[in-house]
């Protein structure tokens, strides 16, 4: 068995719709979708758009094979053979547009739109939601710990309770986007090329006579990178004197300790009274990381408190996000094509307002004020509209705010959305995860800060063009 198959992570109604498509001969139909999701997650006011590397492998590794088609054909007994060879001769054909990883994106914006046989583009909706709803969550959480975090060292700890291995190392990278400086995972680290730290566990201490002799025992074979946990027993009182002690083994023979860590009972005061305790026996450079269960508000309410930790080690609450553990990205198809070849756009009407689609192959584009060089709000716009194209006055207005509005003209607007498959041909130049990371470090200075602080931020807007509202109040109208 191909564990790494991933033809088949999909839901079983992809291939029932995939072979009445077939079976009605209207596979080749071209049909495009997009991905968005509705909500912020955590009610911060952005997310950090996460997943596109593991889409961009997942469709270029998309070929059913034998074991699959197997399975295909012992699942459902009504699928005809021709059916599965048919599978058997897939490839993804179509195009693929994405918004690059580390992207600042706001709900309703189309983050992946795929135009494509209908066949295809029906196939890899399961996958592709799974990849993004979950790193983009993450990279968002992520963010918010980054923001309390300040210039800290932020650890990512959480492979032991993450759901499962995909997540862990998919939530390591996540996170190291969005600004975290090293992960624990190994893999991760090999994989990705994420800086990796690690110190030691109770086990360590606990499997000694005495915490004195772990802390030495460990310290003479790792000199260069000690790290002591220095709360097995009592932090104050064996802890902390223990690992000065070991300070001064190192110096003598040249070294400098790296750090102690603290992992239960009062983390504000017991740094304090730790770094006092090194600051006075020489050694100001030893630094102290902490670890427990911690989250953006805990680690925010230490600093509050004087808490002196530089270095944040982060796991559950980070790679389950804790708080917050799905984010509702959507598929949706926004235009199919018609008899004569042309698209139709189409709508997916809902009881709830928020949740009526807006039709139409769109493109986003973020729209940046000249005189200030900051981001002024986002426009979504049919993909054939010039006029934001060059630069003509548009309208601006939020489709849940209508009458709230403004005509701009001093403006440049980026396309969000990048080619990634032309014809089933990779044409986007992978970045490097630093280059990624680099550039979200960038996309965060467009950004004025009420969009951005923690609590209660400041809504950006997301605009959509005259006309593409137009064709959604059209259609609202034709079927109501
Ligand atoms: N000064 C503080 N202010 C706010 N939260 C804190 C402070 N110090 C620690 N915490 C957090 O409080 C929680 C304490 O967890 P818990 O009740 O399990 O105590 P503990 O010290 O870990 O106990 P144990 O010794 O059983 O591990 C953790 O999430 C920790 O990060
Ligand atoms: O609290 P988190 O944010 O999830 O960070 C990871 C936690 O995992 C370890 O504890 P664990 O009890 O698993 O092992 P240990 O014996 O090494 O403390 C570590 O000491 C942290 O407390
Ligand atoms: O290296 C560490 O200190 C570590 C790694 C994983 C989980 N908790 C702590």
């Amino acid at each position: 068995m191909n564990y790494d198959n991933l033809t088949l992570h999909t839901d079983k109604y992809q291939i029932n719709m995939m072979y009445a498509h077939w079976m009605n001969g209207t596979l080749n139909d071209k049909a495009v979708f997009e991905l968005f999701f509705r909500k912020l997650p955590f009610g911060n006011g952005y997310a950090v758009a996460a997943g596109l590397e593991r889409v961009i492998h997942y469709i270029k590794g998309l070929q059913f094979g034998d074991d699959e088609i197997a399975y295909l054909r012992e699942q459902e007994e009504n699928y005809e053979e021709t059916f599965l060879q048919e599978l058997r001769a897939f490839r993804f054909t179509g195009d693929l547009d994405a918004v690059p990883e580390g992207t600042i994106v706001f709900p309703n914006e189309p983050l992946i739109r795929v135009e494509a046989r209908v066949f295809e583009a029906q196939l890899i909706e399961t996958a592709m939601l799974n990849f993004v709803n979950f790193q983009t969550l993450i990279a968002t959480k992520a963010s918010r710990i980054k923001q309390v975090a300040g210039g800290d060292g932020l650890l990512e700890f959480g492979t032991r309770r993450a759901q499962e291995a995909d997540a862990s190392i998919w939530g390591a990278r996540a996170a190291y986007v969005a600004g975290f400086h090293a992960t624990s995972n190994l893999r991760a680290g090999m994989l990705f090329r994420i800086p990796t730290k690690g110190t030691h566990a109770h086990a360590w201490v606990q499997g000694h006579e005495t915490e004195e002799e772990a802390f030495r025992k460990y310290a003479e074979v790792l000199p260069d990178h000690v790290t002591l946990l220095v709360d097995t027993y009592d932090t104050l009182k064996s802890g902390v004197p223990n690992a000065i002690q070991i300070a001064r083994m190192l110096e003598q023979q040249g070294k400098r300790m790296n750090a102690i860590r603290l992992d239960s009972g009062d983390l504000a005061y017991l740094s304090q009274r730790a770094r006092h305790m090194l600051d006075e026996a020489g050694f100001p450079y030893v630094q102290i990381i902490a670890s427990n269960d911690l989250d953006e508000n805990i680690i925010f309410n230490l600093k509050a408190q004087g808490a002196r930790i530089d270095v944040w080690g982060v796991g559950t609450q980070l790679i389950t996000a804790g708080d917050q553990p799905s984010l509702g990205g959507v598929y949706k198809l926004v235009a199919r094509e018609g008899c004569d070849g042309t698209y139709v756009p189409v709508i997916k009407i809902s009881g709830n307002p928020e949740k009526v689609s807006t039709p139409g192959i769109k493109e986003v584009y973020r729209i940046i004020n000249r005189g200030t060089g900051m981001a002024d709000g986002d426009y979504i716009a049919l993909r054939h509209e010039e006029a934001v194209k060059r630069g003509e006055a548009i309208k601006l207005f939020d489709p849940l705010h209508p009458y709230i509005h403004k005509v701009i003209e001093d403006y440049d607007a980026v396309p969000l959305l990048r080619p990634i498959f032309k014809a089933g041909e990779l044409v986007y130049a992978m970045p490097t995860l630093e280059g990624v990371r680099n550039y979200h470090e960038e996309q965060l200075k467009l950004f004025w800060p009420q969009y951005l602080r923690k609590l209660n931020p400041e809504m950006y807007r997301v605009n959509i063009s005259v006309e593409a509202w137009q064709l959604k109040l059209d259609l609202i109208q034709r079927y109501r």
